[in-house]
């Protein structure tokens, strides 16, 4: 059986609202866990609870039109990055069963309009804001824990045009998703600075921390968001915080005798999750800092070229024309 992976949970009120003692002591703790496992469970982070089922309510409620519908949404422009991926249309490497819809701070040409779902345009526009504001004081933290300056990631996120992707991970027969080569996402490591990750009560999220081959669950915990380090920040700090391979699996649980009889531990339930990945500007160039006397470990990247280049890998975008 997976065993779980040691994730920190830490409080983030006092960095929000604390002295700089404070700051400084919840900006260690952050590091600590970004240079070791590279995830953290945030709590005390700002987002209500209820703002964030409300968006698990409209993940839902768009999820469950028709295929024919949400394919009139379709993402299909890897610099557009925007709209609705159909399950089996990403082709990164394996098979994954999901299906997503992707959001943006500047332009959403492929998103549903007030007659299609009234309350979503609005309210996804207000959580983006939310996640963004989250995620640059998360940055702001990093920023203090390796001496970069405060305002080091606000002077590389200010047009930053961060990612808000919906998943949905269909019920689905669990020898589908246990064959070889199939997940409901496959192992990857996120190509931005860091990601927020909100995740239901479903569980089968998996990361192995130290690369070892060996995925270890990262079980939901109520009330927390999952903050991992990707791989521009890992560049970025020459390799100090750590960008991790995870996935989405069958979770392990245990099953029920109920559950086993009646046929239900054949079959998975349906799972959420709502990724905010956070890129810099893109005319950013991402080149490490050093200590005295290290060695640069990665080429300095120009983070808009990167972030199209990552994106053209992950869609097959002609399967999805
Ligand atoms: O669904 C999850 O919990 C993980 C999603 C993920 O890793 C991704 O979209 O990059
Ligand atoms: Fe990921």
């Amino acid at each position: 059986m997976t065993e779980t992976a040691d994730i920190a949970i830490v409080s983030f009120d006092r960095f929000i609202n604390g002295s700089d003692a404070d700051k400084r002591a919840v900006a260690k703790e952050l590091y600590d866990a970004f240079s070791t496992v590279g995830w953290v469970y945030l709590k005390d982070h700002g987002i209500p609870q209820s703002r964030v089922d409300e968006i698990f309510g409209l993940a839902k409620s768009f999820f469950a039109l028709p295929l024919s519908q949400k394919l009139s949404w379709k993402l299909s422009d890897p610099e557009v990055n925007q709209g609705y991926t159909a399950d089996g249309a990403e082709a990164n490497g394996g098979v994954d069963h999901k299906e997503c819809y992707e959001h943006r701070r500047f332009a959403n040409p492929s998103c549903p309009s007030s007659s299609d779902l009234p309350t979503f345009k609005p309210v996804l526009d207000d959580f983006y804001y939310q996640c963004l504001t989250l995620g640059l004081q998360v940055l702001k933290c990093l920023a203090i824990a390796m001496d970069l300056g405060e305002s080091f990631f606000e002077n590389i996120t200010t047009r930053a045009d961060p990612q808000l992707r919906l998943i949905h991970y269909p019920s689905i027969e669990k020898k589908v998703v246990e064959q070889e080569g199939h997940a409901r996402i496959i192992p990857h490591t996120d190509f931005g600075l860091c990601t927020l990750l909100f995740q239901d009560s479903v569980g089968g999220l998996e990361v192995d921390p130290f690369h070892t081959g060996e995925f270890k669950a990262a079980l939901p915990v109520e009330g927390t968001v999952l903050i991992n380090i990707a791989d521009l920040m890992m560049r970025l700090t020459n390799g100090r915080c750590r960008s991790t391979l995870h996935r989405v699996v069958s979770p392990k649980a245990k099953v029920t005798q109920e559950a086993k009889r009646d046929g239900r531990d054949e079959v998975l339930p349906a799972r959420y999750s709502i990724p905010f990945f956070i890129h810099p500007d893109p005319e950013a160039m991402i080149v490490p800092v050093l200590r005295e006397g290290e060695k640069a470990r990665y080429e300095a990247v120009n983070a808009g070229e990167w972030r199209v280049a990552n994106t053209m890998k992950n869609y097959s975008m002609e399967a999805a024309a």
